[in-house]
């Protein structure tokens, strides 16, 4: 049902018309199968011209409707899964920092993997389904034509068989909700062995401990779900097989006691039934990726409720005001939650205020927040307690996007795109080409079209391909996250004595985390952080 009410909220039209082709299409081969066993009755009648074209006619009306049926399907499904990938893509970048942190990339790329890829297989087999589906309608519509009361008798020995499928299905679909579990822990140890892997190659124990403990036993635990789940899905299938004989053997031996049945009606209803017999082991066969998917659907569907739960009140930015006065932090505060009591950490609260044109380094110990107050100063987390004022204006939630683009940052855990996006490249080229020599990767990388025509670089190399695309976006403010700690000493001291007062020269406010004490001079005002709380905020 999961699976329909996804497929509905992609086109009702579309579903609508695939339904009802896909039903004409059932019909007219139970049409078929009632034509034949006229013919067989009537030998006759082979030879009429009215016959043989009725004959035609449905065996064609079939084969067009099952067509359109089909293809509207794949077109309908396709189009659902195009709209989930956007849909989720959307929600993960609407939703608020601070809560995909805590949900984990793991369970992220799960969704957007393996769960996209179980619904687009399912959606993938739906179009054929719904044309099983329509022949088993058609084929009980042509019994009861024959006889409501062998419908009546056929119905109930479905949904008592029904009955026992539900049970057993539900046994399954709980193995594969417990096997999904363990896929976002697999997740976790594929990041370890991709992002893990010099650290793995280099130590012996801890490979073979990484293997034989983590992967294995995980991978142990799905594939014990995983099994159970499909054992129940061989039972179901071989079950439906009896069942099938057990129906069979119900209309050749037991029907006729009740009710009085010729011979020649009798193999009518057998060829009827087994004409429905295909499609219905079929739909059978086809119940373990049916549910596969509902229960990719209900991870997704509480991944995506979890998401939009926590998704941010943006309005699409305003301009920006490049002479923007004053910057305010009003007692500031964020935490994290910690497994234990202890080891919860909490910044703030801190009170600070800015103006343009500021070099200002922020520095401190390892974990005395630095990165966290960056991520506040930058409208990435929210305050918690505390505002945030720029030129007097509390930022809300509704203009916290038009917030974040005043700044440009480069995290200490930064990403490089390797496309310069949302910038004109065409104008930029000539200044392009200028930092590139500047910052001495002119030899490594030149720019196509606005694409960089590599990112393989060494971490240094990559920071200052993030610094060429931070001063192209030229934003009123910038942050750098110990940009020089994998910087060789030249560049180094060019950032601190040259990049970074030339920024401060055309007026941009930078903000500095750095541990080089070598260099606190150059700053015009230094902010040291020890335990989430302001040591100082000293004047140079
Ligand atoms: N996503 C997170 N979840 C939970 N705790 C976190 C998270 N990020 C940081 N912390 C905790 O918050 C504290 C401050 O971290 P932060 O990264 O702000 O420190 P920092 O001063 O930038 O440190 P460093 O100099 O080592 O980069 C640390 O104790 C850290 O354990």
């Amino acid at each position: 049902m999961g699976l329909i009410r996804f497929l509905l909220q992609s086109s009702w039209q579309m579903m609508a018309l695939a339904m009802l082709s896909g039903l004409i299409s059932g019909l007219s081969s139970a049409g078929v199968v009632a034509m034949m066993n006229y013919i067989l009755r009537q030998w006759g009648a082979a030879q009429s011209a009215g016959v043989i074209g009725g004959f035609v006619g449905l065996a064609l009306l079939a084969l067009v409707a099952g067509i359109s049926s089909q293809l509207s399907l794949i077109r309908l499904a396709q189009q659902a899964i195009f709209n989930l990938r956007m849909q989720l893509g959307r929600s993960i970048l609407a939703s608020e920092l601070a809560h995909l942190d805590r949900t984990g990339s793991a369970k992220i790329m799960a969704a957007l993997t393996d769960d996209v890829q179980a619904l687009a297989t399912a959606v993938w087999v739906l179009p054929f389904i719904c044309i099983d589906f329509a022949m088993v309608l058609g084929g009980l519509g042509y019994i009861l034509w024959l006889s409501w009361q062998v419908l009546l008798f056929v119905v109930t020995l479905i949904l008592l068989f029904l009955g026992v499928y539900k049970k057993i299905l539900r046994l399954a679909k709980a193995e594969l909700k417990q096997g999904r579990a363990q896929q976002d822990v697999l997740f976790r140890h594929f990041r370890a062995i991709t992002d893990g892997i010099k650290e793995l190659k280099l130590n012996y124990p801890r490979r073979q401990a990484f293997l034989n403990e983590d992967l294995q036993g995980t991978s142990a635990k799905f594939k014990q779900h995983q099994t159970a789940g499909l054992s129940w899905f061989v039972l179901i299938d071989n079950f439906g097989k009896f069942a099938f004989f057990f129906s069979f053997g119900m209309l050749l031996f037991v029907l006729p006691n009740f009710l009085n049945i010729e011979r020649s009606t009798l193999s009518g209803y057998l060829l009827t039934f087994l004409f429905v017999s295909k499609p219905l082991e079929s739909l059978i066969a086809r119940l373990p990726t049916l549910t596969q998917a509902s229960v990719s659907l209900e991870k997704m569907e509480s991944l995506n409720l979890s998401l939009s739960d926590r998704a941010e009140q943006l309005q699409p930015p305003t301009a920006i005001n490049p002479r923007w006065d004053s910057l305010q932090l009003q007692h500031v505060h964020h935490s994290y939650p910690g497994e234990r009591d202890d080891s919860l950490f909490t910044l703030g609260p801190i009170s600070l205020d800015f103006q343009p044109g500021e070099l200002v380094f922020i520095v401190g110990g390892n974990g005395s927040g630095k990165s966290t107050l960056a991520k506040i100063l930058t409208g990435l987390y929210p305050p918690e307690n505390g505002k945030i004022l720029l030129d007097g204006e509390v930022i809300e939630d509704t203009t916290r996007e038009s917030y974040r683009q005043y700044f440009t940052a480069i995290f200490a855990e930064f990403f490089l795109f390797d496309r310069l996006l949302g910038l004109d490249t065409e104008t930029l080229e000539s200044r392009i080409q200028s930092h590139l020599k500047e910052l001495k990767i002119d030899h490594k990388v030149s720019l196509e079209g606005d694409r960089f025509s590599t990112t393989d670089l060494s971490t240094g190399q990559r920071k200052r391909l993030a610094l060429l695309t931070a001063w192209l976006e030229d934003r009123p403010m910038y942050l750098f996250d110990e940009w020089a700690a994998d910087q060789d000493p030249t560049f180094r001291r060019l950032f601190y004595t040259e990049f970074l007062p030339d920024l401060r020269s055309r007026g941009k406010t930078v903000f500095v985390i750095s541990h080089d004490d070598h260099y606190f001079h150059v700053a015009d005002r230094v902010i040291k952080l020890e335990y989430g709380q302001l040591e100082y905020d000293k004047q140079n």
